[in-house]
């Protein structure tokens, strides 16, 4: 799974007068931005420069520390071994050995040397601490972490002034069973180190963690992959297996599935398996064909899927057609299929139903495809409250126009037979008027409504596609105050990205609303923001993480706040469940009262 040596590159290590020449490109460096040609290797510098963007101090040391790691799991169990024979290699000697986990955490640290280890105390590097980039610049564990490489960091290329006097090594840990970074292995010792032994040490060691994680397969994952191969026995059906942070595929759903769609199907999935009820579904792929979706639980948190063309290739090609051009903020490619989708739909007068979390977009949507393909024909909001019936007829009288039934699950009997009525009339007249009907995920539907409803598209929670929040921060301000220069500061975005946002867009705007009030020009910063956007996590959630942590939440609310119960529901110890708990800062009504 390794496969490039991070110093390989310039063939470079230093030594004796060399290592003073870096001393002076990091002064040069730290106080231009530049450094002179050749003296320092273009991935330490490729560093110094992430370092400094991250806003790294370089004459001090603040690593955070994490109190609830995991430090019992199937990477720490892997590695034991093999840290123990190597740490009885290494004896007395003034080394470490670090294990870290994909954040760059220290999760164990074999040190036998009395002063060694109390040095290395003194700068931080012990159990709990981060040593990520972003925390404490250029160094062996964050380095490797950023770049996916073996990584060694001699000396004065570290970022920060009081790690000048170590060396180190690091090489990433593949999970063989995901394909993603598992953790990270360090050998770290006096300044200057030897860079290639050293690098040779972790990158065997880290081998030898993959081979363990292999064998170590937990016994959800032998589950899946049980449930995978008997589904695998049914041939010509793609079939995709998806379980925490694992996906195994056939050729069939290779070769069907673009990247994104994994990541649509394993959002699917998570949301399917906390809802409980749907077990099939329709869905359009990225590359436009239209399919069955069917998934069978394997257990709490994974699901074979069985995935089926339904009407073979698609006819009408998904246009393309970018959130931009619609006047939408957001680039991720979530967002962006929805967009295509929903034109799509627009280009051949198919009904839509438009499911999704309250806030997400959906009227937006709506608004902005009618507005692209006609725009100077009608667009009408049909809400529960308004005279259905006659706003219904009267948009009989507006031809190539757009009707939304904004939540349509929530429209009285009468309001229903009503709009039953007008779908029929529609149906079977030649001027075409294009329906949305909006409603809330997994809310109760009138029976007969899927039916007159062909299409079902579903807008992705904020949280899904939170990269959208720095495009949607400007945008939102813009409407808010045209003409006024206010715009929103890096501390700010870092804070923004980080909430959970339960309702959605509508929330983000209702959060800067409440800055706006605070502030009136310049640049937001944290403290304009409210309350509510400062509970959250300690970083950034990854697309995975924010479904784990949908699923806790979901499972937590299910179960009354009974944690035993819910980790139960779950699958997973309530050990887990308490740390990661603490790790995503849930705290559901249920979780406070306990
Ligand atoms: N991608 C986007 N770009 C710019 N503004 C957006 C975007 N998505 C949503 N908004 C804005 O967010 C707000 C909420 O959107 P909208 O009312 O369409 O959500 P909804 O899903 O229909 O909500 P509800 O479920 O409450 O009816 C609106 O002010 C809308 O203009």
């Amino acid at each position: 799974m390794i496969n490039h040596v991070c110093f390989g590159e310039a063939g470079m290590f230093y030594s004796g007068g060399v290592t003073e020449h870096i001393a002076r490109a990091r002064e040069c460096f730290l106080q231009s931005g530049n450094v002179p040609v050749m003296q320092v290797r273009p991935a330490i510098v490729e560093s110094w420069r992430r370092s400094r963007l991250s806003g790294v101090s370089y004459d001090d040391l603040n690593p955070p520390y994490f109190e609830d790691l995991d430090t019992e799991g199937r990477l720490v169990l892997a590695a034991a071994p093999v840290l123990d024979r190597l740490e009885q290699t290494l004896s007395d000697a003034p080394v470490s050995l670090i294990l870290t986990d994909a954040q760059g955490r220290l999760l164990d640290r074999r040190v036998d040397h009395g002063s060694f280890r109390r040095h290395l105390d003194s700068i931080w590097l012990a159990p709990g601490f981060s040593f990520a980039e972003e925390h404490v610049g250029t160094n062996g564990i964050g380095t490797a972490r950023e770049t996916r490489q073996i990584t060694f960091v001699g000396g004065s290329e570290h970022f920060a002034a009081p790690l000048h006097a170590m060396a180190c090594a690091t090489a990433p840990i593949t999970d063989p069973l995901t394909g993603r970074l598992a953790g990270l292995v360090d050998i770290t010792c006096w300044s200057p180190g030897d860079g290639p032994v050293m690098s040779a040490v972790v990158c065997s060691a880290a081998g030898d963690i993959e081979r363990r994680l292999l064998e170590l397969g937990s016994e959800r994952e032998r589950k899946l992959l049980e449930g995978f191969m008997a589904a695998k026995r049914h041939r010509g059906q793609a079939i995709v297996a998806v379980a925490d942070g694992l996906t195994m595929a056939n050729r069939r759903a290779v070769d069907l599935l673009a990247p994104s769609d994994h990541a649509i199907l394993r959002d699917m999935v998570a949301e399917l398996l906390r809802a409980g009820g749907k077990h099939a579904i329709r869905l359009v792929l990225s590359r436009g064909e239209q399919v069955r979706i069917r998934f069978n639980p394997v257990e709490p948190n994974s699901a074979v899927v069985k995935i089926s063309l339904t009407d073979g290739p698609r006819s009408t090609p998904r246009p393309r057609i970018r959130p931009a051009d619609l006047k939408l903020a957001g680039t991720s490619t979530v967002f962006a299929n929805v967009c295509a989708d929903l034109a799509m739909h627009r280009q051949t007068y198919t009904q839509v139903l438009l499911e999704g979390e309250p806030g997400v977009g959906k009227v937006a949507l709506a608004r902005a495809v009618h507005s692209w393909y006609s725009p100077e024909r009608p667009f009408i909001v049909i809400e529960s409250d308004a005279d259905v019936a006659g706003r219904c007829r009267a948009a009989l009288g507006a031809p190539g126009g757009t009707v939304v039934l904004r939540h349509v699950e929530s429209f009285a009997d009468d309001a229903r037979a009503a709009v039953m009525d007008w779908l029929d009339t529609i149906a079977e007249d030649a001027d075409r008027v294009w329906v949305v009907a909006t409603t809330d995920i997994g809310a109760e539907l009138p029976e007969d409504l899927p039916g007159r409803l062909p299409a079902t598209l579903t807008v992705p929670p904020l949280r899904h596609h939170i990269e959208d929040v720095r495009e949607l921060v400007p945008a939102l301000l813009s409407t808010f105050t045209p003409g006024r220069s206010v715009s929103c500061g890096p501390e700010a975005m870092r804070v923004l990205l980080r909430s959970t946002w339960p309702g959605n867009v509508t929330d983000l705007a209702q959060a800067l609303r409440h800055a706006l009030a605070r502030r009136r020009v310049g640049q937001i910063q944290p403290e304009d923001l409210p309350e509510s956007c400062h509970a959250t996590g300690s970083h950034v959630l990854t697309r995975w993480e924010s479904i784990e942590r949908d699923a806790i939440i979901g499972a937590l609310l299910e179960t009354h706040g009974d944690k035993a119960a819910a980790a139960d529901l779950l699958g997973i110890s309530r050990a887990t469940i308490y740390r990661r708990i603490n790790a995503y800062g849930i705290t559901t009504a249920e979780t406070r009262s306990d």
